[in-house]
């Protein structure tokens, strides 16, 4: 079993191949743009070639009317090469950004639908990457690579066939160097060095340290081992800037031979020594040399921007791997399904999973949550209560059995329909650097202000939000800075305006202080009201009065009852209540004390 799928998921062709289904839209411009490269190629070297005729007519053939043919051919390769050039220009640079735009639009809507579980596994971070950095330079490539490289080989085959014609013993010697660098540059520019390799690593843990540091500062200074976090981001930073010193000189070392071989001075020395060389020894005529110093000039300029080029191609590699990754994740299917939707219950069938193959969490899970019933799930740190509320609004996929929500296998129901049958407010409340009002209307956009502040009421944080400096309009994390008791409230307003018929509740007051957890729990039984509730609890007195109460034990439901039945059981749940007793004595004594 594998939560991720390498080789796309239906409709979503992962890698080059996505690249290619982004260009499509624009390939009339990019083939347009590049066409017009070609054309400043041509203008560049008839330029050149009529500058050469020119020089040559100057010095010794005198002024004839082919002379004067390749003074206006100069002319206008003057003007018209950078007018194509803009023109091709504006043509890329409007289609990179329609693909950026539209790779930003595919990746966000392949985003929505991911299972719920992806976004927990990969957090923010690959997101952030593949949206902002992959993508623009996605843009640089469509924008500047694809027209460029045409322009660069044409530029460079014309030239040399043109320096081959003239005479192609001088064409020879005097593009060596250039053929030379050209290769090593090629074969250079295929791989990066181990070195590079190796400061990529360094730059990734870089990376990792400083999150690390910025989230866990506070922890590590509690325990008093703030030097501790920081020396781990410091060694991660020595090593970042240890790979970068040995990379950059292991490139100095590889750039130094094939920077002096394309350069343009000594594309002219070799091209003024060899062109002594065959005159003097009568093999050609002095005026020859002309158009090789000018052409071997432009050449070498284009081999100059090679590494460019290639650089371009490196990071389109980049871009379709990163992009592969994301589109690869198979998306969360729809089944078609005819069942009518039913009364809001919520039933495991069977239902077995884990997150590895070899490591199953939940096995054989038969639970049925009737209407307007409250169930908590109790149980051992680890037993799998939390991957058991997850998976009702389709973290993750069951990998046995069926989870059924209003009489329908949740393989079947639209993501839409889901989430309006089903409300959850989890551990963690996630609230949304927006408004406190628009986060509470986060499932109902439409509601208006009085609706808003009825849920926060009900709630218990108006009084709160009350406080805060622009009310319901304070930002949360600009000016609306709230414990997690408070977000945790807010999260619970949230889920009673979206009165949703079905309630997953994964221990709301796990982060709240006692007042706090008094409070989160007053909220709650104004939000439970009517609804069919899963509870997670660690505190068994918070769920006394649950409908049923089902205990799980590594992964299977040990027993279920109610309170009182299962403590006449004596079996799992009487041992916890016990010794959650004996610890809330303890800690009578200790607070007394
Ligand atoms: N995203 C995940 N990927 C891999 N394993 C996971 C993931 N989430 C939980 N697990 C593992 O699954 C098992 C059950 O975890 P779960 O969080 O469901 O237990 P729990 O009963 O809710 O525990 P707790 O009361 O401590 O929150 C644990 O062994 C845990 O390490």
């Amino acid at each position: 079993m594998s939560r991720t799928a390498a080789d796309g998921g239906p409709g979503h062709p992962a890698g080059p191949s996505q690249l290619a289904l982004l260009l499509r839209p624009v390939r009339t411009r990019l083939i347009a743009a590049a066409l017009l490269q070609l054309l400043v190629a041509v203008l560049t070297v008839l330029t050149f070639i009529a500058l050469g005729q020119l020089l040559s007519a100057l010095i010794g053939d005198g002024v004839t009317d082919s002379v004067r043919g390749w003074a206006w051919v100069a002319v206008i390769g003057l003007f018209a090469a950078p007018a194509a050039h803009g023109i091709s220009f504006a043509l890329s640079f409007g289609a990179s950004r329609q693909v950026e735009y539209a790779a930003r639009r595919a990746v966000v809507a392949h985003l929505e639908r991911l299972p719920l579980g992806w976004f927990t596994r990969n957090g923010s971070a690959q997101v952030r990457k593949t949206v902002g950095a992959d993508i623009g330079s996605l843009s640089v490539l469509v924008g500047e690579g694809i027209p460029m490289l045409p322009r660069f080989v044409a530029t460079t085959v014309l030239s040399t066939g043109y320096l081959l014609w003239v005479d192609w013993r001088l064409a020879l010697v005097v593009m060596a160097p250039t053929v030379a660098a050209t290769v090593i540059i090629t074969r250079q520019g295929r791989n990066p060095s181990a070195e590079e390799a190796e400061h990529e690593d360094a730059a990734r843990l870089l990376g990792a340290r400083t999150t690390e540091l910025a989230q866990g500062i506070s922890v590590f200074k509690v325990f008093g081992q703030a030097q501790r976090g920081t020396q781990r981001f410091g060694t991660a930073a020595d090593r970042f800037a240890e790979t970068y010193l040995r990379a950059e000189a292991v490139e100095a070392r590889r750039t130094r031979l094939t920077s002096i071989l394309s350069s343009w001075i000594v594309t002219l020395v070799v091209t003024a020594l060899a062109g002594t060389v065959f005159t003097a020894a009568g093999w050609i005529d002095g005026i020859v040399v002309v158009p090789f110093l000018l052409l071997s000039w432009v050449i070498s300029r284009g081999v100059w921007s090679l590494p460019m080029v290639l650089m371009a191609g490196r990071r389109a590699r980049m871009v379709g791997m990163s992009l592969a990754q994301i589109f690869g994740e198979t998306p969360l299917e729809v089944r078609r399904g005819e069942t009518p939707r039913a009364e809001p219950a919520v039933e495991f069938a069977g239902v077995s999973f884990g997150y590895r193959a070899d490591k199953p969490v939940l096995r054989e899970i038969d639970l049925r949550l009737a209407p307007g019933t409250v169930t908590a799930v109790v149980g051992a740190s680890g037993s799998g209560k939390s991957t058991l509320a997850r998976l009702i609004p389709r973290f993750w996929d069951v990998d046995a059995g069926v989870i059924r929500v209003c009489g329908r296998d949740i393989r079947e129901v639209e993501p839409e329909q889901l989430y309006r049958d089903l409300a959850f407010v989890f551990q963690d409340p996630q609230l949304l650097r927006r408004s406190i009002a628009d986060n509470i209307r986060l499932a109902k956009p439409d509601a208006d202000e009085a609706t808003v502040a009825e849920a926060a009421r009900l709630a218990g944080i108006d009084d709160r939000i009350a406080e805060l400096p622009r009310g319901y309009d304070s930002v949360v994390g600009d000016d609306a800075r709230l414990s997690g008791g408070e977000s945790q409230r807010v999260a619970i307003a949230r889920a009673i305006l979206a009165d949703a018929p079905i309630l997953v509740l994964d221990e709301p007051t796990a982060s709240a202080d006692p007042e706090s957890a008094a409070r989160i729990q007053d909220a709650l039984s104004n939000l439970l009201a009517d609804k069919t509730t899963l509870v997670i609890a660690h505190q068994l007195n918070t769920v006394v009065d649950a409908d049923t109460i089902v205990v799980l034990d590594e992964g299977r439901i040990a027993e279920s009852g109610t309170h009182a039945e299962l403590l006449a059981a004596d079996g799992h749940y009487a041992r916890m209540w016990a010794a959650s007793a004996k610890g809330s004595t303890r800690q009578t004594e200790v607070t007394a004390r």
